[in-house]
């Protein structure tokens, strides 16, 4: 009995696991999978607070490491039965350049996959994005779309663009034969835009609204509405998906999910008011107070800053001429394909999820009022 109870025990990956979204699937994995015998989380920056969970029942062994490199993420990947690759670098405002971009999103993935074929690994489940779908460059509307809704993806940002390949990448891998003979079977995961605990533009907002005096100031109409989904939903998706992989390998193989839960659809501006305002700012004006050419005069204004100043200093402000696009778009998600394939179900409530990202705002600015 004890020894069977041990060989079901299984190594799980999480690469960039101390991210905003990684930190959560590894929470998540510790608490909800209990086949997990041994959890390996894999970033180029550690966070201190994996010390606290290497205390547990379960192994956790922090890996420092960069997906970019071949043999590092070889070594990780060694003896584990899945990997779940949510290192990226998500880069929307000009910091990185785009052959960065593409050398971690891209290549970085290739490794994860070369590594699983290498090694024997099977199962792969791959955070991918949104923005491998939309919005496109010319802001067509996505409107309570799904996976089969027919849209014309066209990117030219380097982030959305090495998304998209490195899907590509994972979804072609789907059947490839691993070591030992058996095929690798993967996944893609899309979430739309992530909030909750750890979400540092949600932070940025709010600091933003501070110097204000309290006040945000409506860019963008009511009308455009966003996806958005909590973080805890985002990360149980990927333990399901994982879980699930090797029992349903035909249906899920090659597959991609949107990442959805009750979150209401809300423009961007109007569902960051759920959080910050409770946390004390409000937003000011039913509709835009500056007309659109204006912003994106402000927008093209801002890009070309970044390209002057680039070699003196990284001048990188929210906005500019992608960022408003996506913000400008109508972009939501209306699908039970991850409930029907792997019975997915969302863990957290809209209202939990809410009052959870308060309290994080609230926690993270000392704003508790
Ligand atoms: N934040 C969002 O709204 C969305 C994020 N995503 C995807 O989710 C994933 C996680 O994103 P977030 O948690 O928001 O970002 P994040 O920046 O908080 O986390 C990414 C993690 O990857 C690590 N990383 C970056 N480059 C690395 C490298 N070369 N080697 C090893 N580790 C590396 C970082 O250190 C970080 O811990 C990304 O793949 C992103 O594309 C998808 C949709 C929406
Ligand atoms: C920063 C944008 C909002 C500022 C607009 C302004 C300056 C007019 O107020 C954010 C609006 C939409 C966001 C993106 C969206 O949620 C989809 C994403 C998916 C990802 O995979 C990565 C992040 C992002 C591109 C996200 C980035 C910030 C916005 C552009």
């Amino acid at each position: 009995m004890a020894d069977s109870a041990q060989a079901q025990k299984l190594v799980y990956l999480v690469t960039g696991g101390c991210g905003f979204l990684g930190e959560h699937v590894v929470r998540m994995l510790l608490q909800r999978e209990p086949r997990l015998g041994e959890l390996r989380v894999f970033d180029r920056h550690l966070g201190p607070w994996l010390e606290e969970l290497k205390t547990g029942p379960v192994r956790v062994t922090a890996i420092q490491g960069d997906v970019t490199q071949a043999h590092e993420v070889a070594a990780a990947v060694a003896g584990a039965h899945v990997v779940i690759h949510t290192a990226g670098l998500v880069d929307v405002f000009g910091r990185a350049s785009p052959e960065t971009i593409h050398e971690v999103n891209v290549q970085g993935t290739r490794n994860v996959i070369e590594a699983c074929v290498q090694t024997g690994t099977r199962f792969l489940v791959y955070t991918s994005s949104m923005e491998v779908v939309g919005p496109n460059t010319k802001g067509h509307p996505f409107y309570r779309g799904n996976e089969d809704t027919p849209y014309e993806a066209v990117h030219r940002h380097p982030y959305p663009c090495s998304k998209a390949l490195a899907e590509w990448l994972v979804l072609e891998a789907n059947g490839r034969k691993v070591r030992g003979g058996l095929p690798l079977v993967t996944c893609a995961l899309r979430p739309t835009g992530i909030y909750g605990e750890g979400h540092q533009i949600m932070r940025d907002f709010y600091r933003q609204g501070l110097r204000l005096g309290g006040w945000l100031f409506r860019a963008i109409p009511a009308s455009v509405e966003h996806g958005r989904v909590y973080v805890g939903n985002v990360a149980w998706m990927h333990v399901l998906a994982a879980r699930e992989l090797e029992q349903r390998a035909a249906l899920m193989g090659g597959q991609v999910y949107f990442c959805y839960d009750g979150s209401p659809y809300k423009s961007y501006e109007d569902f960051n008011m759920e959080f910050l305002g409770p946390c004390g700012l409000r937003l000011v004006g039913a509709r835009p107070l500056l007309p659109y050419w204006l912003l994106v005069f402000l927008a093209a204004l801002n890009a070309l800053l970044q390209w002057l100043l680039r070699p003196l200093v990284l001048y990188a402000p929210l906005l500019n001429p992608y960022t408003l696009a996506v913000a400008n778009t109508t972009f939501t998600v209306s699908t039970d394909k991850a409930q029907r394939h792997f019975g997915y179900e969302p863990l957290f409530s809209w209202e939990d999820s809410r009052t959870r990202t308060i309290l994080w705002v609230q926690a993270a600015t000392g704003s508790a009022q």
